[in-house]
């Protein structure tokens, strides 16, 4: 191994103790536990018994077990020796070709045998046996990564290659592996496992590299520093080399440096055994220092002039730091000189390595044998080992040799060697100190800042002070202001007191006067109370008897009432069963004789009016004779009057005319018992219908759905029947035109009685047409325009309504301007009945298809949707008859092609009340409006306003909920044939 002088390039200040700085930065890790690990190689009985060997070894030093002086522990550990075989190398492959190797290892039971001949060897035990083939990483995990590991923790620790010069000694120490990482040696691999596991931070690395040649150590990294003293601590026994250049690490690139400069300078020679012999022992020298974390900080105390210490608080505890040393140690070779063929200064260097060596083997012998004596002085290599053997660091040694047969006792030598020194014990040693500069800073600092901030608690103190003083001022101040503010007031209490005081015994003697009275007033008051008592009893007695008299009548009448209602009940039940049976036979002779019936009918009213007529026109024949015979008597007795004077014709002829006159006055007297008979009926009539509507008011009416009539309960219906019978026996004594022309009289109730005659007579479909020809419907719409009356406009506009009922009169009512007047009555009338009938009439004309447009035309639609203020449930179930009806009609029209367009209806705005009243409770509104959206449904020319007023929803709901099989069919269709409801349905993602 050459080595080249110092290089001056490398940019290092040499001097003394000078400790050189680099530019790089450290790779910064952080700082392990510092508890120290068990040692991997000292068992529990070697512990035990080095410890009682180290024990008499006082010359070592301070070493002993457990405390030491400082208080740190200690902890024993053997030096643990490792064996490795260099492979054959060229000359040896030659030479040896036929020789089998010196050694034979066994790694796995960890034992080497040295053949002693062909026949025999011997058995060695190492701690470790690494084969010609272990890799570089291998050798430095299992011999120097322990001792780093302790380096860190605190510990010192050597690491040492012996044995025969070209056995690898520098290869396994020294190399630095440029051109192959996997050839990085022991040193190499230490540095980068220490900069790895430091805090860049906290932690410094520095390092020396030296040489001892011819008994001189010099520094590899600064040349001319040569004969270095060797400084041993005489308290410690540490060994320290003061002159030694120490360079602060910041990074492995510049330790890879400094190793090259290093090399470079190390003395080296081609000898006969190895072409780059180092010819001097390398130390490589690395200093750890490394500081403890807060946690682990000691309470520091500082100790007094009376011997006991103050211990300072825990923010003031002294920071400890660790100093530890790591040696690596590549021994020159052992030669004999004989084989190497050393001579002239290659035998002067072979002479002083082998004499080191043989100083170092005799310490070990003496350490191994316990020997008292430990000759370290005899060279200065074993005063540098002095800590690595028996002294405080973690020590591995690894013994290289060769496996040539040639160089047997030379490894033989050397395996004893490495046996021996298994035996030596040290005593490892925590190297942990308090950082007392560190702490003096701090506390400096610390002191800095409280006098700093005293200074300012001072100056906020007097500043408080002055404040203070201020606020006293004003406080006296503000207490006299509130002491003379206190005495006024409580002057003014005291006045206010007096006054109350006063007042008090002012209302005392008032109420005391009161009092008195109230007792006066509580004993009348009794009194009254007692007299009103016993009246009351008295009377109470009177009116219960009273009471039980008129319950005892009611009950009874209630009772006979009810035995008529059941009667009655029984009686129509029995006539409806009578009627069924009866309309059961009819149904079944009615195919066979209906026309016979119709022709006998026709015939029998054709006797029955050709009979009337007859009469009439008999009664008219006599009348107008009387009337003739009249004229002529008068004419005659204005003739006679003068002449025959006393003549006997004359006398005779004057009893004729009284006789006459008798008789007209008879006739007239007649006609006026008839009218009074005709109003003594509808007064009977009028009763009789109170009566019963009263008896059967849970059977309230209903009105029936075109017919403008009461749908009232059999025993009225027969009442209204007998009415009936009787007014139209009436109408065949008095006749139709008589009856009409009461309607123009000018007697109210006359025209009240004989609206309501028409009326009733207007209910049979039979008397429609004869009063229409007799002029009736004229006369009813003329009521209704200019009666005032609201009984008679509410009749005749039933009457009307039943009028029609009839197409033919239907046509006559709007050619009279009938949907005019019944408009206006709907917009004056109030009277819910009044508009029940209306709305029935326009109900009825609204089912007239020829006259829908006119009624449209002529408020027909408007009016109808006006009454719905009403709100009562009659008129809106007229009203929605009517729009039903006229749905209906406009959906026959389009389905006939007869007319196109959207409905009429939604054109006057009836959409939102359908929509709203679709779903009505009341079963005859709501039946008829489903039916009404069924029709306009069907048109897809209004579905999209039906969807847009919300009727989609309903259609869906009456094709689902209606009662009526035929609606909710209906409804079913239209929705699936329109595709505006179709295309909404599946918008809105409804599955129908
Ligand atoms: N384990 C090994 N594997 C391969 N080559 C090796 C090994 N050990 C040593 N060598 C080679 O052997 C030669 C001698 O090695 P080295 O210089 O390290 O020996 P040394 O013990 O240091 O010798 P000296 O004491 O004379 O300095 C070198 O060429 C080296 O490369």
């Amino acid at each position: 191994m050459a080595f080249a002088s110092y290089n001056s390039k490398s940019g290092f200040s040499v001097g003394s103790r000078t400790v050189l700085r680099l530019d790089r930065p450290l790779t910064v890790s952080s700082m392990k536990p510092v508890a120290p690990s068990p040692l991997p190689f000292a068992s529990a009985a070697t512990r035990t018994k080095s410890a009682s060997s180290l024990q008499r070894r006082s010359s070592v030093g301070s070493l002993k077990t457990g405390k030491d002086d400082s208080g740190g522990q200690s902890f024993p550990g053997r030096v643990r020796v490792a064996v490795r075989l260099r492979p054959r190398n060229a000359e040896e492959q030659i030479a040896d070709a036929d020789f089998a190797d010196c050694v034979e290892l066994l790694p796995e039971l960890k034992r080497l045998k040295l053949r002693k001949n062909n026949w025999d060897c011997e058995t060695y035990q190492f701690d470790e046996v690494l084969t010609e083939t272990a890799s570089q990483k291998r050798v430095y995990e299992v011999v120097a990564k322990p001792v780093v590991e302790s380096v860190l923790e605190g510990y010192n620790g050597t690491v040492m290659a012996y044995g025969q010069t070209g056995t690898g000694k520098t290869f396994t120490l020294g190399r630095i592996g440029e051109e192959d990482c996997a050839d990085r040696g022991i040193m190499v691999r230490a540095m980068e496992d220490i900069l790895a596991d430091i805090s860049p931070e906290h932690d410094t690395v520095t390092v020396s590299y030296l040489q001892l040649y011819m008994e001189s150590v010099q520094d590899l990294l600064a040349p001319e520093r040569d004969n270095i003293p060797i400084v041993e601590d005489p308290k410690t026994g540490d060994v320290s080399l003061p002159g030694a250049t120490l360079v602060e690490l910041k990074d492995q690139q510049n330790f890879v440096q400094l190793l090259q400069t290093g090399e470079n300078n190390r003395i080296a020679s081609n000898t006969k055994m190895n072409t780059e012999s180092s010819r001097s022992h390398a130390l490589l020298l690395v200093h750890v220092k490394r500081s403890a974390k807060s946690k682990q900080e000691k309470d520091l105390v500082i100790p007094q002039e009376n011997g006991n210490g103050v211990q300072l608080s825990k923010g003031h505890r002294a920071p400890t730091i660790r100093k530890s040393k790591l040696l690596i140690v590549d021994l020159a070779g052992s030669e004999r000189v004989d084989k190497s063929g050393s001579e002239g200064h290659q035998l002067e260097e072979a002479k002083a390595i082998n004499l080191s060596l043989t100083a170092l083997g005799k310490c070990i012998n003496a350490l191994a044998e316990s020997s008292p004596h430990v000759p370290t002085r005899d060279s200065k290599l074993t005063r540098l080992l002095r800590d690595s053997f028996g002294g405080t660091a973690r020590t591995s040694l690894i013994i290289t040799i060769g496996p040539s047969p040639r160089h047997r006792a030379e490894t033989a030598s050397t395996i004893l060697f490495g046996q021996r020194a298994m035996k030596v014990e040290n005593m490892l040693k925590l190297k942990e100190e308090f950082d007392y500069k560190s702490l003096c800073r701090r506390l400096e600092a610390d002191l800095d800042r409280l006098i700093a901030e005293n200074e300012r608690q001072s100056q906020a103190v007097l500043e408080s002070e002055e404040e203070m003083e201020r606020r006293l001022e004003e406080a006296r101040i503000i207490v006299v202001e509130a002491e003379s503010r206190l005495s006024a007031a409580l002057e003014t209490l005291a006045e206010e007191r007096r006054k109350h005081q006063q007042e008090n015994k002012e209302t005392l003697q008032k109420v005391e006067v009161e009092r008195a009275e109230m007792e006066r007033f509580e004993q009348k008051l009794k009194k009254n109370v007692q007299d009103l008592q016993d009246q009351k009893e008295k009377q109470t007695f009177a009116e219960k008897e009273k009471h039980q008299k008129a319950l005892v009548e009611l009950e009874e009448k209630y009772n006979q009432e009810l035995s008529n209602v059941k009667q009655i009940l029984e009686t129509e039940r029995a006539h409806r069963e009578k009627l069924e049976n009866e309309l059961k036979e009819l149904l079944k002779k009615a195919e066979e004789t209906t026309k016979e019936e119709s022709l006998r009918t026709e015939r029998a009213k054709e006797d029955e009016l050709q009979k009337l007529k007859q009469q009439l026109e008999k009664e008219h024949l006599l009348r107008e004779q009387a009337e003739c015979e009249l004229k002529k008597i008068e004419q005659q007795h204005k003739k006679t009057n003068g002449i025959i004077q006393d003549n006997e014709d004359s006398s005779i002829l004057r009893q004729k005319v009284e006789q006459e006159l008798q008789e007209k006055e008879k006739l007239e007297e007649e006609v006026r018992a008839l009218k009074q008979q005709l109003l003594q009926l509808h007064i009977e009539a009028e009763e009789s219908k109170r009566t019963l509507e009263k008896a059967s008011s849970t059977r309230s009416s209903v009105c029936s759905d075109s017919h403008i009539s009461i749908n009232r309960p059999s025993n009225m219906r027969d009442t209204i029947n007998g009415q009936r019978a009787t007014i139209a026996k009436l109408f065949e004594q008095v006749g139709l035109h008589k009856i009409l022309s009461l309607l123009q009289s000018e007697d109210v109730d006359v025209r009240v009685h004989a609206v309501k005659v028409v009326a009733n007579l207007a209910a049979e479909e039979g008397n429609q047409e004869k009063i229409v020809e007799a002029g009736g419907l004229g006369s009813l719409l003329m009521l209704l325009q200019s009666s005032e009356d609201e009984t008679i406009r509410r009749v005749a506009a039933g009457a009307i309504a039943n009028l029609a009922m009839n197409e033919t009169n239907q046509e006559l009512i709007m050619a009279q301007g009938g949907i005019g007047l019944l408009a206006r009555t709907a917009d004056d009338a109030e009277d819910p009945q009044t508009l029940r009938m209306v709305a029935g009439a326009i109900a009825n004309l609204c089912g007239n298809e020829k006259l829908q447009i006119k009624l449209r035309e002529e408020g027909g639609i408007r009016a109808l949707l006006g009454m719905v203020r009403s709100r009562h449930p009659d008129v809106l179930a007229q009203v929605a008859r009517g729009i039903a009806n006229f749905a209906k009609c406009e959906s026959r029209g389009s389905g006939q092609g007869n007319r196109i367009g959207r409905s009429l209806l939604i054109d006057d705005g009836a959409l939102p009340w359908i929509v709203a009243n679709a779903n009505n409770e009341a079963s005859p509104i709501r039946r008829h409006i489903e039916l009404a959206l069924c029709h306009l449904a069907q048109h897809e020319v209004n579905a999209k306003d039906l969807v847009a007023g919300g009727a989609l929803w309903e259609l869906i709901r009456i094709s689902r909920e209606c009662s009526r099989e035929d609606i909710r069919t209906l409804a079913q269709r239209t929705l699936n044939a329109s595709p505006t409801f179709q295309a909404e349905l599946k918008r809105l993602h409804v599955v129908y």
